[in-house]
């Protein structure tokens, strides 16, 4: 993601405003002055603005040198952000062009064939903040995850396709889950379907089912996916994953809420809703021509940006609390006050799921018992292996993924802490006992806080 240029202080603030109950945001106005589209002229209504040529752009162009999306204008407490979205041709700002940057009034944007004029007004546009620091089980005090919670219980009231959109780790999977469980819906299956790690073969079956005999090994008849969420929610989690001839599948269902099971030709109704993560900018994928155009319009009902932890600094104090009470097992609850300032200190480009982590490696190493128990284990019955430990009571109440990520972390631990041991402390023994690269293992020891001597 291209990084923000620093702007005079005195532009800040004056655009986007958060007071205690609400944000507010200025408003501004495009106008087209020269170009097939001369005299169009569209006024914002978010803190996002896209311009291009796809239906569901705030500014519609029929100028065939434009890009389905071509570029966002973004309202930031910083100023006006405005970002090429990786387009064909590019964009120009002033006649240089610009991968982003930020607009001053009367800045002229050259797209395609066309020039466009951005005005700021005198508007602004009000929305409301959430009074809670939690939505189920995210948590979140910065005003970018309140104006998220305040969007909340509308959403989840509704039956919309929701997009969420956020760099790894920054909680989309859990916030699906959060509006599954506080919808309407949430006496029914909550269905996850990992776009990314399913081979691209299976997963027509994984989505559809299969009937009897419907390809070699289809012994028996089974429902897939979609069938499986009847009456309850599908998460399609990493959607930018999905494979290019799959697309227009998944969007016959979601336009005719009904599927064929591979090898039937009944359809079958359905009674679901979906809600999709991805942690690329799909529209960016649309105009490179690995993601359909109709799809993501078809996705893009409702949209959540999860901002990424270096966006909200504001939430690494609550979520270091949160993740220390968790783990701290009966000690002393709270995180020293010197963690916490190293913790704000830091960028998190694994986001919530690194600093959880890094809680977590905090805890076992004040804790020597909690430690030796990571290490140690149960005594496996393979002549004293240290097994993969059993899941805690409080784990059992996780998403299956979440329990299955944090007991692989323990079992790394685990692991990498013998391993080293096995070696007598050494970085290059050790590497070569577990054929590991040495680099890799290295970062794999800092990361679980294991430490060995490099020579
Ligand atoms: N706001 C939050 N409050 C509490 N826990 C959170 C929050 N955000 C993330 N987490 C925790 O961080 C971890 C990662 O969250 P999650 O899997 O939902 O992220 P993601 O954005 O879906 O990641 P990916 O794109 O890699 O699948 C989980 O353990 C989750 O419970």
């Amino acid at each position: 993601m291209a990084s923000e240029p620093k702007i005079h202080p005195s532009a800040e603030t004056a655009l986007l405003k958060v007071r205690s109950k609400e944000i507010a945001f200025s408003r501004f106005r495009v106008q087209v002055t020269a170009g097939p589209d001369a005299g169009a002229s569209q006024t914002s209504d978010a803190t996002e603005f896209v311009i291009g040529t796809a239906p569901g752009n705030q500014l519609i162009l029929t100028d065939r040198a434009v890009s389905r999306h071509h570029c966002v204008i973004s309202v930031t407490p910083r100023g006006f952000f405005l970002r090429d979205l990786g387009s064909k041709n590019g964009t120009t700002l002033s006649g240089f062009r610009v991968e982003a940057a930020y607009l001053l009034p009367g800045a002229l944007l050259g797209i395609g064939q066309s020039t466009l004029r951005f005005e700021p007004l005198a508007e602004e546009i009000r929305e409301p903040l959430g009074d809670e620091e939690r939505y189920g089980r995210v948590l979140g005090q910065s005003a970018a995850m309140r104006r998220i919670f305040g969007a909340l219980p509308r959403i989840a009231a509704s039956d919309s396709t929701v997009l969420i959109e956020g760099e790894t780790g920054t909680g989309k999977g859990l916030l699906a889950e959060a509006i599954h469980e506080s919808s309407p819906r949430a006496g029914g299956p909550f269905v996850v379907i990992d776009c990314g790690s399913i081979p691209p073969t299976l997963i027509e079956a994984e989505l559809f089912g299969h009937a009897k005999g419907a390809f070699t090994g289809a012994q028996a008849a089974r429902a897939g996916a979609f069938e499986a969420a009847r009456g309850g929610t599908v998460l399609l989690d990493e959607m930018g994953e999905l494979p290019l001839d799959m697309q227009p599948k998944l969007l016959r269902v979601l336009e005719e809420r009904q599927i064929r099971r591979i090898g039937t030709i009944e359809p079958t109704k359905l009674d679901i809703r979906v809600i999709a993560t991805t942690n690329r900018d799909l529209r960016q994928e649309v105009n490179r021509g690995n993601f359909r155009s109709d799809l993501y319009y078809r996705l893009n009902i409702v949209r959540l940006r999860v901002p990424a932890l270096r966006e909200r600094p504001d939430d690494i104090a609550l979520l270091t609390a949160h993740f220390y009470r968790q783990l701290a097992q009966g000690q002393d609850q709270s995180p020293p006050g010197e963690l916490l300032e190293a913790f704000m200190r830091q960028d998190w480009p694994g986001n919530v799921r690194e600093l959880r982590g890094a809680v977590e490696r905090a805890v076992l190493m004040i804790d020597p018992a909690l430690f030796r128990e990571a290490v140690m284990g149960s005594e496996g019955a393979d002549g004293g292996a240290p097994a993969l430990p059993a899941p805690r009571d409080d784990e059992l109440s996780l998403s299956f993924r979440e329990a299955k990520e944090r007991a692989v972390a323990r079992w790394e631990r685990t692991f990498l802490t013998a391993l080293v041991r096995a070696n007598g402390g050494n970085l290059s023994r050790a590497a070569r006992a577990a054929r590991m690269d040495r680099s890799h293992l290295r970062e794999l020891l800092q990361r679980h806080g294991v430490s060995a001597t490099e020579a």
